[in-house]
């Protein structure tokens, strides 16, 4: 008897995939019945939500925010069902979980796919012993490398905004781009690695690319991912132009330990050597490989830094009245200390405007992913399924009217004058997280690369303020269009920036 349809490899193959995909999404729908969803959420419908998703996530956002105030909603994204917590009570709840409750790494991977898009030593499972240098070596030696670090930002800026008599505009985000990765990496693997421009270049197309790989990837099922990881990214042909440049470095540090053991003299004090002397690290750490990699995953972390920057640097081009009370405040400290970590340390305007430029524009809609290992149950009872993935809606929370008053209104020293209440001078730093600020994440994963991001950034900016004058073209006072797609709430990559050398000087 002849089938009425046809049974080719390929039909069947269709049919697995829907009939697997009908089963798959109804499952998982029932397990969050109890939250609500913005948007569609029909087996195909849903599709529309999640293309608006990719093209507008602020508004989804903004409406799950306006709907359910203070509780949870969900919507369907590329990567399944996320949930999207509307409530500073929940941010806390995610702080004061364990890693085995809420997993911050498995809700990274399900995104972003490290071990492909990046490389298999940083990906889940291996052994993260850069985060550790990032909070401890790193970090304690901000002071330090401090000099380094403001003679590179000087070079830098001068070479990629040249300092003019008339107007200059700039193309800001490449300009912005190319600055703060070397002013990292001066930190990070010093200078003249830093300056290179083929180091420069492949550390910003391979962070910049990673979105886009890990894109592809989530378009096809787990078990094609080992395939299309290997196919669709940029990682090995970054891998192999980095490790011509390190190479060398590793090679000649292994020598001299050979040599004279662990000390000797001018041993190199930088990212690279830390990662090498890290007790934690073993073999690996003489690994070509697994230091390339680290170095990789740690410039992708520290490129974030370029938002920050750039959000801050818009906010002045469209306030040039904030100029001058912040001149007079890095120049009279400057004056007093000098120019070194703990003076940036007493700059509470720099700091406040820093803090409010960032909080309109946060990078992301939403933030401080974590992935459910088991049900977990939040303060107000709500039970997060095995599996599932949350997180805060950042942008929301931090334009809500109840925390920031004037939410949506660019208020350069709101923060300053929080820090003159009586106990709260430290509470309200652009670098110390609290529920209701979260850019930098919450709890034992928070950013551990915050306080060098803070002090590069107000380098940059006090750099900036003091030598030259900014505005946007036709004096424009409007900030430009954020970018909307896939999640992000990150600065305009369009925009134009005109900058000359400084004339009006403070009293
Ligand atoms: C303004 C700049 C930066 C922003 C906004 C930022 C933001 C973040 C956020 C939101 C997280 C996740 C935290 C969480 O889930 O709770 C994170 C993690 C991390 N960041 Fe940053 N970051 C910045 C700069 C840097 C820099 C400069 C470095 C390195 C020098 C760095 C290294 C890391 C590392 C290693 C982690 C993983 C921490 C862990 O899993 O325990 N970041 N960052």
């Amino acid at each position: 008897m002849a089938f009425p349809f046809d049974l080719s490899p390929i039909t069947l193959g269709v049919v697995g995939f829907v009939v697997f995909y009908t089963i798959k999404f109804n499952h998982e729908k029932s397990k969050l019945k109890h939250i609500p969803t913005v948007g569609y959420d029909g087996i195909w419908s849903s599709w529309i939500t999640v293309f608006r998703w990719l093209t507008n996530s602020i508004e989804i956002v903004e409406e799950g925010y306006r709907l359910y105030p203070g509780a949870a909603f969900k919507i369907p994204t590329i990567n399944g069902w996320q949930i999207i917590l509307n409530s500073t009570k929940y941010v806390d709840d995610i702080r004061k979980a364990s890693d085995e409750e809420l997993s911050p790494d498995e809700a990274i991977d399900d995104v972003l796919h490290i071990e492909y898009s990046i490389h298999p030593s940083v990906g889940l499972g291996s052994n993260p012993y850069q985060i550790d240098v990032v909070r401890h070596p790193l970090t304690r030696n901000i002071g330090a490398k401090f000099g380094e670090v403001q003679e590179e930002l000087e070079k830098a800026v001068f070479d990629h905004i040249p300092l003019t008599e008339d107007w200059n505009e700039i193309h800001a985000w490449p300009a912005v781009l190319e600055i703060v990765t070397r002013t990292a990496n001066r930190f990070l693997v010093g200078a003249p690695l830093c300056r290179d421009p083929d180091y420069r270049e492949l550390n910003i197309n391979l962070a910049l690319s990673i979105f886009k790989s890990a894109f592809i990837i989530n378009l096809f099922p787990k078990f094609l991912h080992p395939i299309v990881g290997r196919i669709f990214t940029e990682r090995r042909v970054a891998m192999r132009r980095l490790e011509k440049h390190l190479t060398p470095i590793i090679e000649e540090r292994l020598r001299m330990k050979r040599e004279y053991g662990e000390d000797w003299k001018d041993k190199p004090n930088d990212f690279i050597q830390w990662l090498m002397d890290h007790e934690a690290a073993g073999p690996i750490a003489s690994s070509v490989e697994d230091i390339c990699a680290r170095v990789l995953i740690v410039n992708f972390g520290a490129i974030h830094t370029t938002s920050a920057f750039l959000g801050a640097l818009y906010q002045l081009a469209a306030n040039p009245d904030i100029i001058g009370p912040l001149r007079s405040e890095i120049e009279s400290i400057i004056q007093k200390h000098g120019r070194n970590k703990n003076s940036f340390g007493q700059m509470r305007l720099l700091d406040s405007f820093l803090k409010e430029s960032v909080r309109l524009s946060p990078g992301g809609a939403i933030g401080v992913f974590r992935k459910a290992m088991k049900d977990f149950r939040l303060s107000d009872g709500t039970v997060v399924p095995v599996g599932t993935t949350i997180c805060a809606a950042v942008w929301s929370i931090l334009r809500d009217e109840n925390i920031y008053p004037g939410g949506s209104d660019f208020r350069p020293f709101r923060f300053a004058e929080m820090r003159e209440k009586g106990g709260e001078s430290t509470k309200h730093q652009f670098v110390n997280m609290q529920p209701e600020w979260m850019f930098f994440g919450q709890g034992r994963h928070a950013c551990p690369g915050r306080f060098f991001a803070s002090i590069e950034i107000k380098g940059l900016l006090a750099h900036l303020i003091l030598n030259y004058d900014i505005k946007f073209p036709n004096d424009s006072r409007n900030v430009p269009d954020i970018v909307k797609a896939w999640s992000q709430a990150a600065p305009n990559l369009e925009a134009r920036v005109l900058f000359r050398k400084r004339r009006a000087r403070v009293d």
